[in-house]
């Protein structure tokens, strides 16, 4: 038990550093000795450089972190600066995380009885701060950590919020943190902002990493587990694959996973859920998962070298490209930082629009044409019943035909999270001299090789690439979560990170004024000043995208949904305004774009299709008698079904020629907004 009177003492001197134990986006963990108390510690080394611009987060997290006092919660002991670093002091979990105990011993995941112990002192740490007012927003496998006898806490408050702050905190709710796999749909929307119930949902992908040895949609790149959480069923535990679990286990991981944050049960609620009677105490954690583990220092070590192994392998098997694809997938998602290159490689695994004309919707229920249901959250395939679970959720969570095509996603997908994404590209304007093709070609081999890759992953092909050592399946989410330190600083990411994006070019030439330096940090909310920034309001530098840059998580830009776009000057500092509602029309321009191009190519094809049918039967047809093919003289069954497709046609182009009335009117608002910003934003320069 924690003697809470103990004083830590505040002199990095008082303290030896032994071995690191772990590593997260923004910080370093140590084992340490207080040499004063003579007691193990871990000692947390955040770069205050790196994060020069968010003390106020750090602080945040460490006043959270000294005012807890949960049993399931860790705490802060002490924190202070030394040189260029703040060292956070906090209880040694001599058994580290879940997630590093599951790489290093348990990649298919733990058993049903020790996935409840762990669950039911994670929930009753989450019962906690949910009654204090916080929402945790990052509960996940990595932080949950196990000391030596079994008993569990819950780390990581560097993005938690309150529920009872004011002002600019409280609008940190309507942001976008949290670590995407594990991330709510709500959270993922920025609607209506969210509430504990964030926390439930990630909670249940927790369960589900816990039983698996990962998280669902742990191998894809940042958009596409976006655009799979908002689109498919909820993930689940499947009645064939996941047999050896309980039906109270599946009913209780449903209940978590419920995309309607108002259906899902309070953590208090939960906590009297009848799976948590298979929980055990703490002992029975201590004889089972941690029985035999190696320290943890070594097991940091091997796991570290072996992520290391293999990205030099994958180095010299695929070169420097693949291998920074690679890279993505073995650092996981829950390192994100973004660069171009992961942009690329996350936009090669989403289907090109060609494709996806070609393909049949998946919107084949008429109660969800809109791709909306009831609350407003895109449509889910019909909920994994427990009793019924053969063919939804979690069996098919990984598979590659569950990926929803980009323009089904773009029309259900509220458009926010995507201009979250966006509002993150690293993207100068160094290169600007490069022409489309010149960066469509640079980008073709990336989606040839992504390409590739999913054949090898997906199929039995025993072609070359399959039969090369690849960070597949176990091994590639055995290895998911970073270990490495972060790549981002070398060269040959700056050097991707100059060039632009094609598809976002018109953004790009708006934002460009108002891009900010990458930062590299991560939950703790580190921002960064804008350098050579033309903007002087020292705040408004980061406000390149849909709202305000309240926080980066990893390769996420936090952003303040309150900023509304549609209302520019609603409140505050007008010049701090313009720019943001610039750059959110002006990313939506692009999708519009394409959409405008590809209906009109439709189009044509579509005439192209009746002029030929219309010949073929000999008729003259003139130009907008399309409607004389209804009233045609039909002879031969041939000709009938000709007549109807030629009919389904004309329907078509009906409807497409509305959508694009529809395009063309919201096209134009856009515009008239845009210009009409652009004049303010000039006029305040
Ligand atoms: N007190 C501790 N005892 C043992 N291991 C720890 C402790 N604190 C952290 N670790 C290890 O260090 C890792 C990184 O720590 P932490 O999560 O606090 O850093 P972070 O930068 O906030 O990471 P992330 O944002 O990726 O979760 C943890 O996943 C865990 O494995």
């Amino acid at each position: 038990m924690e003697d809470p009177k103990k004083k830590f003492p505040l002199d990095a001197k008082d303290y030896k550093l032994y071995e690191e134990i772990g590593e997260g986006v923004s910080a370093s963990v140590y084992r340490a000795l207080c040499v004063p108390l003579n007691e193990t510690v871990a000692i947390k080394v955040l770069d205050l450089e790196k994060c020069n611009n968010d003390l106020d987060g750090i602080r945040r997290e460490v006043q959270t972190m000294s005012l807890i006092e949960h049993p399931n919660l860790l705490r802060a002991y002490c924190s202070f600066t030394t040189g260029q670093s703040l060292w956070v002091v906090t209880p040694y979990m001599a058994a580290g995380s879940c997630l590093h105990i599951i790489k290093s011993s348990y990649q298919e995941g733990f058993e049903e009885p020790v996935i409840a112990t762990l669950l039911r002192e994670v929930l009753k740490a989450l019962v906690y701060l949910h009654n204090q007012g916080h929402i945790h927003r990052d509960v996940k496998a990595g932080n949950i950590l196990v000391d030596f006898n079994g008993s569990v806490k819950l780390a990581d408050f560097g993005v938690s919020a309150c529920m009872f702050d004011t002002g600019d905190r409280q609008r940190s709710r309507n942001t976008f943190v949290g670590t995407p796999c594990w991330m709510a749909p709500e959270v993922m929307q920025q609607l209506h902002g969210y509430d504990f119930k964030a926390d439930i949902w990630s909670f249940g992908i927790t369960a589900l990493e816990l039983a698996h040895g990962h998280a669902p949609f742990s191998k894809y790149p940042p958009m596409k587990v976006l655009l799979m959480t908002l689109q498919n069923a909820p993930p689940g535990l499947d009645y064939e694959r996941d047999k050896k679990f309980s039906k109270s286990f599946k009913e209780m991981v449903a209940a978590c996973l419920v995309k309607d944050p108002k259906k899902r049960p309070s953590s208090e609620k939960l906590l009297k859920h009848p799976f948590f009677k298979n929980a055990r105490t703490i002992d029975y954690l201590e004889n089972t998962i941690l029985n035999g583990l190696f320290p943890l220092g070594d097991r940091f070590r091997m796991l570290k070298a072996k992520e290391a192994e293999l990205l030099m392998q994958n180095k010299e098997l695929f070169g420097e490209r693949e291998h920074l694809s690679q890279q993505e997938y073995i650092r996981g998602i829950s390192a994100w930082n973004f660069n171009l290159e992961d942009l690329k490689n996350q936009a090669a695994l989403i289907q090109d629009y060609d494709e996806i004309s070609n393909t049949e919707h998946l919107n084949e229920n008429p109660k969800q044409e809109n791709g909306l249901n009831d609350v407003g959250l895109p449509t889910e395939r019909p909920s994994p019943e427990i009793s019924d679970h053969s063919d939804t959720g979690s069996h098919h969570e990984d598979a590659i035909d569950e990926i929803p095509d980009l323009e089904t996603s773009l029309a259900a997908f509220p458009i926010k999270p995507l201009q979250a994404l966006k509002g993150c590209f690293d993207v100068c304007e160094d290169d600007e001299n490069l022409t489309d093709n010149e960066q469509q070609s640079d980008m073709k081999p990336l989606i040839k090789a992504e390409e590739q890759e999913a054949e090898s992953n997906d199929t039995d092909n025993s072609g070359q690439i399959k039969s090369l050592p690849r960070p597949t399946d176990g091994l590639r989410r055995y290895l998911s979560g970073s270990l490495l330190p972060d790549n981002n600083n070398n060269n040959n990411n700056n050097h991707f990170s100059r060039k632009k994006l094609v598809a976002d070019f018109d953004r790009d030439h708006l934002q460009s004024r108002f891009q900010v330096q990458r930062n590299h940090s991560g939950p703790l909310q580190c921002r960064q000043k804008p350098k050579g920034n033309n903007i002087n309001n020292s705040t408004s530098g980061e406000d390149v995208s849909e709202g305000a840059v309240v926080q980066r998580k990893g390769r996420f830009k936090v952003l303040s949904a309150d900023h509304n776009p549609k209302n520019p000057v609603s409140s505050g500092n007008s010049s701090t305004n313009s720019p943001i509602s610039i750059t959110s029309a002006a990313s939506v321009l692009p999708y519009l774009q394409t959409i405008l191009q590809h209906n009109a190519m439709q189009r044509e094809e579509l005439l192209k299709l009746i002029k030929f049918a219309d010949q073929f039967h000999g008729n003259a047809y003139e130009g907008s008698g399309t409607n004389g093919f209804s009233q045609m003289h039909v002879n031969s069954p041939r000709e009938r079904e000709l007549q109807a497709q030629v009919i389904e046609l004309q329907q078509s182009i009906g409807s497409l020629v509305e959508q694009l009335r529809i395009l063309k009117t919201r096209n134009a608002k856009l515009e008239r907004s845009i210009s009409s910003l652009t004049e303010k934003d000039s006029i305040q320069e």
